[in-house]
């Protein structure tokens, strides 16, 4: 069966890629494509290297024009999803890649977000334990944070199997199209070319609760981050490096099998081969997140990396691995495994 998808925020970085996904996808169409104050006019102004879309015109972002659609792909500013999601009513499934749905805890959200929380939706990491029963049939999803992404998929594994203690650093280098594309201050190109910065500095990014709340739930216990991204200049691509203490008794053979049996059966989460370490340009344009394990013994630590293209497997290609689960499609549906290389 043929699904219909509206993408909303589809002249922003999220609204690219997902359209640059959903073109090659074998079972959804492409709807509606609206925007903010870019309404009225051509994709391609927008997006040029969409070639085959270049000729729609955006319509301007609400329940009118994202009514009637199997999904609705949500690629907005924050705050923005509640009102739509309420509008359209129950029938739909609707995919938010914003933030707005991801915490359950109330309290959080409002310290991190500075505005009322307005809710939680099933979680779009289908690698999770317990992830895919949530989203089989979920007519709403919460795609988590890039960064929140990469960090999970590095450290959940160790956590699980209890061979580390839930006292983690993360230090995550990003590319700067996770800001999207409004102009920032500190993304002015002659600050960003040929430096890299760290930023949100100090366990106050908003992606800490969202770390914590995952992870936390694998554990069933408290679980301590400290967690430091860094900005690269880079168009695309987060590479995390975590850390954890090794818990008595754990041996680098025994965190290597942990890793390898947690991974064995995913389509876009592999552990390389022993002495290969991810990079972002391994990840470039695929649904696909890349990890290495080892243990650092003179400091008694597990260090875990992941790389993955932000705006695929981070944002736009989670989105859609979700939609497929939610769907009953084939998880693996209109999603590249391969990336880009040099
Ligand atoms: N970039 C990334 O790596 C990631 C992004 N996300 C999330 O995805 C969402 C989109 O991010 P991103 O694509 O990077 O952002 P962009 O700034 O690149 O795009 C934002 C989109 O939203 C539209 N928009 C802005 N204001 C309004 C409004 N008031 N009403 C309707 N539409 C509006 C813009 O349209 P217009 O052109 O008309 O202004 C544009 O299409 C955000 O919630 C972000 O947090 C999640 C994970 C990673
Ligand atoms: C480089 C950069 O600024 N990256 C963004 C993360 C993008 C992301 O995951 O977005 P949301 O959680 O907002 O959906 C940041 O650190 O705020």
């Amino acid at each position: 069966m043929g699904y219909t998808a509206a993408v909303a925020g589809a002249s922003g970085y999220a609204g690219g890629e997902l359209l640059r996904l959903l073109l090659a996808h074998p079972a959804i169409d492409i709807g509606e494509v609206t925007a903010g104050g870019s309404a009225g006019s051509r994709l391609g102004e927008h997006q040029p290297h969409l070639i085959p879309l270049a000729d729609r015109v955006l319509s301007a972002t609400g329940a009118d024009t994202l009514a009637g659609h199997d999904i609705v792909f949500l690629a907005l500013p924050h705050g923005r999803s509640a009102a739509i999601a309420e509008q359209l009513g129950d029938g739909v499934l609707i995919v938010d890649c914003g933030a707005d749905f991801r915490l359950r805890d109330a309290a959080a959200w409002e310290r991190f977000y500075g505005s009322p929380h307005a809710g939680t939706w099933p979680y779009g990491l289908p690698e999770l334990p317990g992830a895919r029963t949530a989203l089989a049939g979920a007519t709403r999803i919460a795609v988590p944070g890039c960064h929140v992404t990469t960090a999970t998929l590095a450290l959940f594994p160790g956590l699980a199997d209890d061979l580390v203690e839930p006292d983690l650093t993360v230090v995550a280098v990003t590319g700067t199209s996770g800001a999207g594309k409004a102009p920032k201050p500190n993304l002015v190109g002659s600050e960003v070319m040929g430096s890299v910065a760290p930023y949100g500095v100090g366990g106050v990014h908003r992606h800490n609760p969202e770390i914590v709340q995952n992870l936390s739930g694998v554990t069933g216990g408290p679980v301590k981050l400290s967690f430091t991204p860094v900005l690269a200049p880079m168009p695309r691509g987060i590479l995390a490096t975590c850390t954890a203490p090794l818990k008595p008794g754990t041996t680098a053979a025994a965190v290597r099998d942990t890793y390898r049996r947690h991974f064995a059966d995913e389509p876009f989460v592999h552990l390389l081969p022993e002495g290969t370490w991810p990079t972002t340009a391994m990840t470039l344009g695929a649904n696909t997140a890349l990890v290495q394990v080892t243990v650092d013994e003179a400091a008694g630590r597990m260090v875990a990396v992941a790389a993955l293209d932000n705006l695929t497997k981070g944002t736009a290609g989670g989105a859609i691995q979700s939609a497929n689960i939610a769907l009953g499609l084939a998880e693996t549906d209109g999603l590249p495994v391969a990336g880009v290389a040099p």
